[in-house]
């Protein structure tokens, strides 16, 4: 025993002797490091060992580098695609930072307006990095109030600003740079179950143009209205920006910018990297539905022609913005105290021949043409009722190089001679030679209706003509609620894409401002189609949606000119929306069922049945009950 312990003793002094040795060598080399240091410029850094991967590094701020991490961290560490794709330095995300809290400081002096909204918006935005339950209780508790900042028109100024405002990642990046590794690269993303997705490639963020990578923030506020309105599960919703690239010319030079710096991929290549990221996420998520958003016109149409009838998908610009159209198109008629069937008697002035308005001008058409009797005289008959006008004026055949989604719009030159119009002929000429029903403007070009165009208005063959400035953010809208009204006549029909205030028309009356949006449709779409079970997205599901919306609005809520639900009800008519929806793929045969609601229980329900099923499957901000398991 004395004999282990003095063993003991013996080495316990050799080990601090030892330990003395050590340190003593340590402090050595530490000093010829440093010694070697100030001679060289090698710098040696212990790596950091971390247990975790992908977004749980993302999410933690004492390892989190966020766009600092290189190329190679981003592929060890399963962060590839879960960042922007461009790699900045450390004094580069500080420069962004600082032109960002800048920027907030000079502004807020000039007054509130964007800097206020902004500073909100951020208030919001950390909420929601935060408690998602929480973000998303403030959010449906208050939507009328906070749709305006995480949609429409905040986003516009959060997407035009953010490679400044970019903090924490949200949401996936597919770029160009990662062609040949998506397939993999979606398994990044660590939830199993994905029920929408909203993918963008930034090229026509809202009416502001291409803002390139920084259009992921209208994918991320649709998904907002996908979670308050739809109830979605806020971890199954997953915003998407494809990175081809950016023809805006001040972000190519901007050196903060968080994209690639190179012009947009064109033809073959821009379709195969689109092809590859519906392939990875259809493979991974087999009933997951995509919201195809903000694609510039020239790619909307064909992409939706290239998916729809393989993949769940739409694109709200083209198919939900026609709905919601069409449900204030036949408002104007019930407005005017005529029934709807009297739709086809209205003429209509098209201001904008982009995805918005040709997606409008289609349906409205084939509207008519169903009401007429959907005959070749039918679809000529009600095509002759829309006069469409883009950037280059009137478009009549004697257009070069139309597009052939427009063609069907192109006025006949003998129509347009007898109307003392002419190719090209500007929006005031049209509508002054017109007289329209309806003005509807999709142009995404501010102030674009005119005094003089409002004027022309007061001539309208209406007995209460339509306005409609549906461009957006508030500053591409055609016009204003207080000019319209004040110009054209106490007696009209206003809608707009943002939020605009009610005019105060004195004496006790209000000017109505409706707000015509995708966003009354697209979150029942996504819902009901989910919900169903159908592989594809029909024509009829769609109408079924914008029928449904058409006929919400009591009569004598349309006689006051209100043909758009409050959006502080865009929960409800969402819910009946989505079981139109369901309701209508069921006739068509094409539900498959929802997890325990099979095709054949699909049947059996009657209409309240229907709604009820809807109901109990939309998601509430409640916080759950949460349990510790041990692996
Ligand atoms: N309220 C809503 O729910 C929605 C609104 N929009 C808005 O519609 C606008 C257009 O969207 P897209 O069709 O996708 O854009 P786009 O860029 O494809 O089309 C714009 C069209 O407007 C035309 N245009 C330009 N200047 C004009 C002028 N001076 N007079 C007449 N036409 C003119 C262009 O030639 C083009 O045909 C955007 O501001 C967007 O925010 C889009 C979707 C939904
Ligand atoms: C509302 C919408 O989708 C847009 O302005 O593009
Ligand atoms: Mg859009």
């Amino acid at each position: 025993m004395s004999n282990f312990s003095s063993q003991l003793r013996l080495s316990s002094s050799l080990i601090k002797r030892f330990k003395h040795q050590m340190a003593t060598n340590v402090s050595m080399m530490m000093m010829m490091m440093t010694e070697r240091r100030s001679f060289t410029t090698v710098e040696w850094h212990r790596p950091t060992i971390i247990h975790k991967r992908s977004l749980d590094i993302l999410h933690d701020p004492w390892f989190n580098k966020g766009t600092a991490f290189s190329t190679t961290e981003r592929d060890r560490l399963d962060l590839r695609g879960l960042l922007p794709p461009t790699v900045m330095t450390a004094q580069q995300q500080i420069d962004r930072f600082m032109v960002d809290l800048k920027k907030l400081e000079k502004n807020a002096r000039d007054g509130p307006s964007d800097p206020y909204a902004l500073a909100k918006w951020r208030i919001l935005n950390r909420l929601h990095d935060r408690n998602e339950t929480m973000y998303y209780k403030v959010l449906i508790d208050n939507i009328k109030e906070y749709a305006p900042l995480v949609y429409t028109p905040t986003v516009g100024l959060v997407c035009q600003n953010y490679s400044s405002l970019f903090r924490r990642p949200r949401g996936m990046y597919f770029s160009a740079a990662d062609r040949g590794e998506m397939m993999s690269m979606v398994y990044n993303w660590p939830s199993d179950q994905v029920d929408m997705i909203v993918v963008t490639d930034g090229s026509r963020i809202l009416g502001l143009g291409d803002l390139g990578v920084q259009g992921i923030g209208i994918a991320i506020g649709k998904l907002d209205l996908y979670v308050a309105a739809a109830g979605i599960n806020p971890q199954r919703v997953l915003p998407v920006m494809i990175d081809v690239g950016t023809n805006n010319e001040m972000l190519l030079k901007h050196p903060l910018y968080l994209g690639l710096q190179q012009h947009r991929l064109d033809g073959e290549e821009y379709l195969s990297v689109i092809d590859e990221f519906m392939e990875a996420v259809f493979t991974r998520w087999p009933n997951v539905i995509v919201q195809f958003e903000d694609f510039q016109s020239k790619w909307a149409f064909k992409l939706l022609q290239r998916y729809r009838h393989t993949y769940r998908m739409f694109n709200d610009d083209v198919q939900g913005t026609a709905g919601v159209a069409i449900a204030g198109l036949l408002g104007a008629v019930r407005a005017q105290g005529k029934p709807m069937i009297d739709f086809p008697k209205q003429k209509i002035v098209l201001a904008g021949a982009g995805s918005a308005g040709i997606g409008v001008a289609n349906t409205a058409c084939n509207t008519m043409a169903r009401m007429l009797g959907n005959s070749e005289s039918a679809i000529e008959s009600a095509r002759s009722q829309f006069w469409v006008v883009d950037a280059m004026g009137l478009i009549t055949e004697d257009r070069a190089n139309i597009d052939p989604e427009v063609l069907p719009f192109a006025r006949k030159m003998k129509e347009v001679g007898y109307q003392g119009l002419r190719e090209g002929a500007s929006l005031v000429e049209v509508v002054r030679q017109v007289n329209p029903d309806v003005l509807l403007g999709l142009s995404a070009v501010g102030s674009l209706f005119s005094k003089e165009v409002l004027e022309a208005m007061k001539h309208s063959t209406s007995t209460r003509p339509a306005i409609f400035a549906l461009s957006n953010p508030t500053k591409n809208a055609e016009c204003t609620p207080e000019e319209a009204f004040s110009i054209v006549g106490h007696h009209i029909i206003f809608a707009s894409g943002s939020p605009f205030k009610n005019v105060d028309l004195g004496n006790g009356t209000v000017g109505h401002c409706n707000q015509g949006n995708n966003m009354y449709l697209f979150p029942g779409i996504g819902l009901g189609t989910l919900l169903s079970g159908s592989p594809v997205i029909s024509d009829g599901m769609l109408q079924a949606a914008a029928e449904c919306l058409a006929t919400y609005m009591k009569e004598e809520e349309v006689l006051n000119g209100i043909i758009y639900p409050s959006i502080s009800s865009i929960r409800d008519i969402t819910k009946e929306i989505a079981a139109a929806v369901v309701r209508e793929a069921i006739e068509e045969d094409l539900a498959e069922g929802y997890r325990d609601m099979d095709a054949r229980d699909l049947q059996k329900l009657n209409q309240d049945e229907i709604v009820a099923f809807v109901k109990n499957n939309m998601w509430n901000p409640d916080y759950p009950t949460v349990v510790y398991k041990r692996d």
